[in-house]
């Protein structure tokens, strides 16, 4: 029962959740082996005052005292150890399962999630928030609930002892808990100050550090300093006050666990003047009072922590329990057609970003989406691989309805270039075998090759080992660009989406990557993104996006024969001298 409810509370495994429950046993046991060496000396002191309180003498056998001391040492270590091995195991057992779930978790979600989610507190989550879990489970769980388990233990004894002492001794412990359970409100409220503060301030550090070159250019280093300035200066705020409030809830309860060793004073003085108890008994009660409290303190301090925990726990069991994807992995297609059918779309329920799509990006031939900024181009190509579903209508994909199919499964039959090139700091080979990732050595160089990059990658020190610096600093923007062709390349798949794929290139480049793509997509379903008119010269079909609405769409001659919004940008950019067909 115990474990059930630890696996739900905290989101543990089955296994988990049975090992912190022999954990905190053997914390409970620990802390009563405590207990051993105490009522030894009691005995030693009992026969040792025997006389003076008008007892026979007796004289106590040291070695046998000694050996008993020593074997009561040898208990209390097996059990720390055990309990050692069993919270410690568990914790950082746990710790790994939840990262590499989390881990796997953010893999398996659509992409639309990261769109919309801070990464910074992502990063948070797999890494600040285990991290104070693993502190929760390996000290503030086992800590709190064997220390009661030990205390309730202990109380029994003392009760049967003396109840009236027994009483004296712990009234306060039930007082200090329900303290610390009143303040329990505002030690929350505060810590999820301190960590939307925490976040705030982090997500600012990434945007100043990725926008460094921007704030450099237009002076505004001394702006964005201040900035931070202000949200440091809000953590440490705010955390004083965090600390205050889980202080004041603390320190009261401790206060309150000092007044028991004051009525033990006050019941056994007012007993023993009315020869009610035994001198010997008042001794027992106070050690006992000397040594009972110090799990229980320690047990208060991580209620706090353990309330502070709570927001933690949510924050991942949000990502561990988001409803994935979903959808078939085995299903047979007709073909590569992409078809758009009646589809309405928007991003947050507050406007439309598309409006009634109709329109089929056919296998073997180029689709173009042109229009002005902002009009849907990259929200229809995000559709067409099921980043996020339509709101109405479908996208399908060889007749199949893409909202229907496994999204990991519907992506390995697309090849993604985008607008942002995102490359990781290891060597070229492996930066372009990402496409494929079991492709021999050959094939990553014959793929660089057909994207150009092969030129540039030869006058590199160490060719294709050649480290490229975290998201391939070393390289320029059309480098990254041709690297991040050479990828799509390689994966070879059957639909291919250019996201503004060659913006960064110059004529002669682009005319040879063009060359290379038209020899890629050869009979596959191509949708392709672009400003430049030039690079969608050669398109079968164009899609004119204006306001999230489809203008007009048919062949570019078609097109160019009508005097549309297709028209009147080709005739704009041919003014600034880029067409030419
Ligand atoms: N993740 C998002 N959340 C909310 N709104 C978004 C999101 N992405 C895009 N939009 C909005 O959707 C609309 C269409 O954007 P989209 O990026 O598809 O246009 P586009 O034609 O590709 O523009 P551009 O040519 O400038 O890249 C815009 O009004 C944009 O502000």
């Amino acid at each position: 029962m115990i474990s059930e409810y630890l696996s739900k509370r905290f989101g543990l495994t089955k296994e988990g959740s049975n090992n912190l429950v022999k954990g905190i046993i053997y914390t409970a046991l620990q802390n009563i082996s405590f207990m051993i060496p105490i009522g030894l000396y009691s005995l030693l002191l009992y026969m040792w005052l025997s006389p003076l309180t008008g007892g026979e003498i007796i004289e106590p056998n040291l070695g046998l005292f000694i050996v008993l001391i020593l074997i009561a040492l040898g208990i209390i270590f097996v059990f720390a150890w055990k309990q050692y091995h069993f919270v410690y195991n568990t914790t950082y057992g746990e710790s790994e399962k939840r990262r590499i779930n989390l881990g796997e978790n953010l893999r398996k979600l659509p992409l639309s999630f990261f769109e919309n989610r801070d990464l910074a507190d992502l990063t948070s989550t797999i890494m600040n928030d285990c991290t104070d879990l693993e502190h929760v489970f390996s000290h503030a769980v086992p800590q709190l609930i064997g220390s009661i388990i030990s205390l309730i233990i202990a109380a029994i004894g003392l009760f049967v002892f003396d109840w009236r002492l027994a009483i004296a001794l712990l009234w306060v412990v039930p007082v200090a808990f329900v303290i610390l359970y009143v303040s329990r409100a505002l030690i929350y409220r505060e810590g999820n100050v301190v960590l939307n503060n925490l976040l705030d301030c982090g997500d600012s550090m990434q945007e100043s550090i990725e926008s460094i070159r921007d704030l450099k250019s237009y002076n505004h280093e001394a702006e964005y300093s201040s900035k931070l300035n202000g949200l440091t200066r809000k953590i440490e705020k705010s955390r004083i006050k965090a600390e205050l409030m889980t202080a004041m809830g603390v320190i009261s309860g401790n206060m309150v666990l000092k007044l028991g060793f004051v009525s033990v004073i006050l019941v056994g003085s007012y007993l023993i003047m009315n020869s009610q108890i035994s001198i010997f008994t008042f001794l027992i009660f106070l050690i006992a009072s000397a040594t009972i409290y110090a799990p229980v303190e320690n047990g208060l301090m991580f209620l706090s922590e353990i309330y502070m925990m709570d927001m933690k726990v949510d924050r991942t069991k949000e990502i561990e329990e988001l409803v994935i994807g979903g959808g078939l992995t085995e299903y047979s297609l007709d073909g590569y057609d992409i078809e758009f059918n009646n589809v309405n779309f928007n991003y947050d329920d507050l406007k439309d970003v598309l409006s009634d799509i109709n329109f089929t990006a056919k296998q073997g031939e180029v689709t173009a989406l042109v229009g002005p900024s902002g009009g849907g181009k990259s929200t229809v190509s995000k559709l067409a691989a099921r980043f996020w579903d339509p709101v109405s209508g479908e996208v399908s994909l060889g007749g199949q309805d893409l909202s229907k199919l496994d999204s990991e499964k519907l992506l390995e039959n697309f090849s993604i270039v985008f607008q942002d090139v995102i490359l990781f700091n290891n060597t070229i080979m492996e930066n372009i075998r990402i496409g494929k990732k079991d492709a021999s050595d050959e094939e990553v160089i014959n793929a660089a090759k057909l994207a150009e990059c092969d030129e540039f990658v030869q006058k590199l020190p160490e060719g294709y080992d050649t480290v490229i610096g975290e998201n391939g600093e070393l390289l320029s923007g059309g480098q990254r660009q041709r690297i991040s062709i050479a990828r799509a390349l390689l994966k070879d798949a059957n639909v291919i989406l250019l996201d503004e794929a060659t913006s960064f290139l110059d004529v002669e480049n682009e005319s040879k990557i063009q060359k290379a793509l038209s020899e890629l997509i050869k009979n596959k379903t191509v949708i392709i993104i672009a400003h430049r008119m030039r690079t969608i010269s050669n398109a079968d079909k164009i899609v004119v996006l204006d306001d999230g609405k489809i203008a007009e769409q048919g062949s570019p001659e078609e097109l160019l024969s009508k005097d549309g919004l297709f028209k009147r940008m080709v005739d704009l950019q041919n003014l600034s001298g880029e067409w030419k067909i």
